[in-house]
């Protein structure tokens, strides 16, 4: 589990480079995230989920639709079940993410739509039951620091991109999250007022 874990990291530390690198950030803007510099490294939870088969999966509830509170999630799934499923459009139509041997999913999560003020959007997905299969999976949770509050790097922000969110740590967030559920990211959203003062310091 510790080496799954040490591998997991690295991999999302990567991941996480080339998604900033991909918005034109270089590593000053994004010093938090590197742990071997950083005196209080990012923080990670891996959870483990089992879902039993049922003849009918209309009536069972498998994980109800949600987005992680992560930055990334690393999600291994069993290879003989089906049950991901991932929504575009809030919620209506719903499409599997079937495993595929070998690979992982990566979820991107709230915080990274915080930190790069909605240029990766969060993903809502859920995930079903079986009708015949026992299935597995083993997600690894990304986040930051503790103490760090997530807030975008100037670059990511101008008249055209408005701050989105008031910044928060990773527990602040999840505070609203167990508080607000799938409305928390709604709840931290910037009010007009607040952006204004934002501005006025930039
Ligand atoms: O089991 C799955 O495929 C999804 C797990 C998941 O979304 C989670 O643990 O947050
Ligand atoms: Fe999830």
């Amino acid at each position: 589990m510790e080496e799954y874990q040490a591998q997991m990291k690295a991999l999302s530390e990567k991941l996480l480079g080339i998604m900033f690198k991909s918005l034109g950030l270089a590593q000053d803007d994004i010093k938090w995230l590197h742990s071997k510099t950083n005196h209080h490294p990012p923080q990670a939870v891996l959870q483990l989920n089992s879902y039993p088969a049922c003849p009918d999966p209309a009536h069972a509830m498998g994980l109800a639709p949600h987005t992680d509170s992560s930055l990334i999630t690393l999600l291994h799934q069993s290879s003989n079940a089906t049950g991901l499923q991932i929504s575009g459009d809030g919620g209506n139509l719903w499409i599997p993410v079937n495993p595929i041997p070998g690979a992982l999913t990566v979820n991107v999560g709230d915080l990274m739509h915080i930190a790069t003020n909605g240029r990766f959007k969060t993903a809502l997905h859920r995930a079903v039951v079986n009708r015949t299969r026992h299935r597995v999976s083993m997600a690894y949770f990304y986040g930051t620091p503790q103490e760090v509050k997530i807030s975008p790097p100037m670059k990511l922000v101008d008249v055209d991109h408005p701050l989105l969110y008031q910044p928060v740590t990773w527990k602040e967030y999840l505070d609203a999250k167990g508080k607000y559920f799938n409305r928390a990211l709604e709840f931290i959203k910037c009010e007009a007022l607040f952006i204004a003062d934002r501005c006025r310091q930039l």
